[in-house]
């Protein structure tokens, strides 16, 4: 453990002390971010970074490391995590003068022991904050003034590179018209055994200024279309276009490879260990279905070739997108799935992976737009995917090429998504389960035909 600083207040315990420590193993578990919720683990600090009456703390939870960017003050504000004696212990998240501190380290404008910044262009002064605590795996804080910008907090801390500061980076350079700029980077250094390793905790970006959130934009119009009313349909054949552009913008700036038979192979190697993963996690649920998932098991062997790889996003859905003012569409997050090591992540892989997330994404739509009005009529439901699902891909072929839907790949990846959407949802919104598991019940009762000799 680092030795924390002199101007560690001295009615406060060390951010290091082992109180401070359960302190926050009792709070984590009642944020959205936190990814162990209903398992018991074991929780200790592997490294603190001290920026003298804030830190980031790097806490091994389980298997996971884990980002908490802790400060002391005299208020607990809305961010308190416990109090010690006269003090606070906060989420630093929510208070400007630590945000401040990280951002200076990012920049490059101050030195932390374990610290090392990257900036693009420094990002401008904090001044008022405000952190985004809807349905996210990390922690989005904006500030900066007539530029404003957004940094996220990455909560899972990997060794390794994490794409949304490599891949945004490149697409940066690239000058990508549908995503927004890298601004800075944070990257820390802790001891693994005998060497040290790094990895990722803060990615700057600039901010969409009234972007509009995809997904609402897709939700509300299926709502209003289940219930008879008038409302503009969002434009998916733009969204379409503006996914194509962005992967053949990666392609350019990281390159695309021809997938050999042992690519294939790996390929499909990795997809039955997420069936085999998915059905373990959800047994609870895809238990009637064991048959069928075997045979779609089966048939992933029916995939002879892949085609070109590349660089994709990873984890595409209509809550990565954005609706700027003037009417384009704007991709973020380029994490990829949370659930998927880091080291997963930035291996080229067919596009298609890309399209089916954003196809799975309207069928949430429609799901989530029947659950709120259960007297909806399916049907519409159905109809009002398809017709997003054909405009999305017209979008997509008039910019970049066709997509078969025929394509064995294709339909592995929808299936292997809606997969990946049972566990999510058992894990984090047990009440929405039913979306991606209808949608896997239809995909494996009614699947597609063989190909043709
Ligand atoms: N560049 C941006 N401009 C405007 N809003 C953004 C930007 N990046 C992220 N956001 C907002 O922050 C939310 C969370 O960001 P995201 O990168 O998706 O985090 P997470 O990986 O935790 O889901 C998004 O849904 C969006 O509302
Ligand atoms: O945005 P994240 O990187 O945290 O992605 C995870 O959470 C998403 C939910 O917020 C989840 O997406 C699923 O729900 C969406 C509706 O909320 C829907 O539009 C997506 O199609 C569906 O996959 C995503 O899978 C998960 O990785």
């Amino acid at each position: 453990m680092a030795p924390m600083s002199a101007t560690t207040p001295t009615d406060a315990p060390d951010f290091g002390d082992r109180q401070v420590i359960d302190a926050i193993a009792a709070w984590m578990p009642t944020t959205r971010w936190y990814p162990l919720k209903g398992q018991v683990v074991d929780v200790t600090l592997e490294r603190a970074y001290d920026l003298g009456d804030a830190a980031i703390l790097l806490l091994r939870a389980g298997e996971t490391l884990l980002q908490v960017p802790v400060a002391w003050r005299d208020e607990p504000g809305s961010a308190g995590i416990a109090q010690f004696g006269s003090r606070w212990l906060i989420d630093a998240c929510h208070d400007a003068d630590a945000v401040q501190a990280f951002i200076d380290v990012a920049s490059g404008n101050r030195a932390v022991e374990g610290l090392s910044g990257e900036a693009t262009s420094t990002p401008e002064a904090v001044g008022e904050i405000r952190v985004i605590s809807g349905e996210q795996s990390n922690t989005s804080i904006i500030g900066g003034g007539e530029h404003p910008w957004i940094a996220k907090v990455f909560r899972v801390v990997s060794p390794g590179d994490n794409p949304d500061v490599v891949v945004t980076g490149a697409l940066t350079r690239a000058r990508c018209k549908p995503v927004p700029s890298l601004l800075a980077a944070l990257t820390a250094t802790w001891p693994a055994g005998d060497a040290f390793v790094s990895g990722h905790l803060l990615a700057v970006s600039s901010f969409v200024s009234g972007g509009e959130d995809g997904w609402e934009l897709f939700r509300q119009h299926a709502l209003a279309t289940l219930r008879g009313e008038q409302r503009d349909v969002p434009d998916a054949a733009a969204l379409g276009a503006a996914v194509a552009t962005v992967h053949k913008d990666l392609a350019d700036a990281l390159g695309t490879a021809v997938a050999t038979e042992a690519d294939t192979l790996r390929f499909i190697t990795g997809l039955e260990q997420r069936l085999a993963w998915a059905r373990e996690q959800g047994a609870g649920v895809l238990s009637d279905l064991d048959d069928d998932l075997s045979a779609a098991a089966a048939r992933l062997r029916e995939i002879d070739a892949l085609g070109q790889l590349q660089q994709i996003h990873g984890d595409l859905h209509l809550g990565q997108v954005l609706r700027s003012a003037d009417g384009s569409w704007a991709l973020i997050d380029f994490e990829g799935e949370p659930l998927r090591p880091l080291h997963e992540r930035m291996v080229r892989e067919p596009r298609q992976r890309d399209i089916v997330g954003m196809l799975r994404s309207f069928d949430y739509a429609a799901g989530s737009a029947l659950q709120q009005n259960p007297g909806g009529d399916p049907t519409a439901a159905g109809d009002w995917v398809a017709q997003r699902r054909a405009e999305f891909l017209s979008g997509y072929a008039d910019a970049l090429g066709p997509v078969d839907e025929q394509d064995p790949v294709f339909s592995a990846l929808l299936l292997d998504k809606a997969l990946y959407e049972v566990v999510y949802e058992l894990r984090n919104r047990p009440t929405w389960v039913s979306v991606p598991l209808e949608a896997v019940r239809a995909m494996v009762t009614h699947p597609p035909a063989p190909p043709v000799g």
